[in-house]
């Protein structure tokens, strides 16, 4: 049986992007989870819901949030379980300890997975998103990065079928696990109540079509409860923060919904957000690249089209 190791986001509750990972890890056997800290009770029910064989934990508290130290006891844990597979949720803090488990297990490992079947074979999209790649590992283990949204949650969100007994508890000791830097600060991003783009269910996304007002677009978000993302061309114009580039060189989303407003759909922007499941586009320009991959497509100018958009679900809602 394909024995999954899923390492997971926090310590206390499970986000949406550790149970898509669960859920993935399910469906190939038995699971194993690394938790960077102590766990809590909520944790370890949902843990438990998940039939998880196994949570691993570090013996003392990280003291930090530097990827060696996650890396060490990943490690430990995917020794200790003989893991086949190794599954990440695809951020840069992640891809980096998959680089590094990659090295330390001689393992395969493949980035920004969207599919994984039975037989641990992969699916990514290279190439900005012009190809669509199915990779395995070589022998050894397979360590990959799942990106948020790739993976279908049953609903209700926990799974169906009896829970399983508790999990058992695993301390491992890190003893090559210090750092050899150490954070001395950090400057929490202002709130925005809003969630972050690469988790949100839903994205509206501005680009230079917007002329540097994202007010129709967050009127718009408010709604449906969205996160804003934006072009390159957005960031680079200093409207929006690059936090919330979308693309090549910026995040890579997999939403339920995009809706994509001034933007032009250039390949770049299409290799961050073209896994959305349902990609909606506002442009003035009929014959905007965009509109080769939208499953909707309104021809107009934002300005006029999102407030509208707005007021009608606000109708519908009330
Ligand atoms: C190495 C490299 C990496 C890159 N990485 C990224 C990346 O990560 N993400 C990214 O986005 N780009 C990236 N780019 C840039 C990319 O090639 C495009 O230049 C960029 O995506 C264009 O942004 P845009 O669509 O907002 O602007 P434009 O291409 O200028 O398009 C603006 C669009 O808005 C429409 N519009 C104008 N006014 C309105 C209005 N009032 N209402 C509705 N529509 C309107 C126009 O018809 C047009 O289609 C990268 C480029 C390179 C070379």
């Amino acid at each position: 049986m394909t024995t999954t190791l899923v390492v997971l986001g926090g310590t206390q509750r499970l986000r949406r992007a550790d149970r898509e990972l669960l859920v993935l890890a399910g469906g190939l056997g038995g699971t194993h989870a690394v938790v960077p800290g102590a766990p809590g009770q909520e944790l370890l029910d949902a843990l438990a819901a998940h039939g998880t064989a196994a949570v691993h934990v570090p013996a003392g508290e990280p003291d930090d949030r530097l990827t060696t130290p996650l890396t060490a006891l990943t490690e430990a844990a995917a020794r200790a379980c003989a893991a086949d597979a190794v599954l990440l949720s695809a951020t840069p803090e992640a891809t980096d300890v998959a680089a590094r488990l990659g090295v330390r297990l001689e393992a395969g490992v493949v980035t920004d997975v969207v599919a994984l079947d039975a037989q641990l074979t992969a699916t990514k999209q290279v190439l900005a998103g012009g190809w669509t790649t199915r990779c395995r590992a070589r022998g050894g283990v397979l360590v990959a990065t799942v990106r948020p949204h790739a993976v279908e949650l049953p609903d209700p969100a926990p799974p169906a079928g009896e829970p399983a007994g508790r999990p058992a508890l695993r301390r491992h000791e890190l003893t090559d696990g210090a750092p050899a830097a150490r954070i001395v600060g950090r400057d929490p991003l202002p709130p925005t109540g809003r969630p972050s783009p690469a988790e949100a269910r839903v994205v509206v996304a501005g680009g230079r079509g917007t002329g540097g007002d994202f007010g129709p677009l967050e009127e718009l978000a408010d709604v449906l409860g969205a996160a804003i993302g934006a072009s390159r061309a957005a960031v680079d114009a200093g409207w929006i923060g690059p936090e919330a580039q979308i693309g090549q060189t910026g995040l890579t989303v997999s939403p339920q919904l995009y809706v994509s407003c001034g933007i032009s759909g250039a390949l770049q922007q299409r290799a961050g957000m073209q896994t959305a499941k349902v990609v909606v586009a506002v442009n003035k320009d009929p014959q905007a690249p965009v509109f080769e991959i939208a499953d909707l497509g309104v021809v107009g100018d934002l300005r006029t089209v999102l407030p509208q958009a707005a007021a009608h679900l606000r109708r519908l809602r009330s």
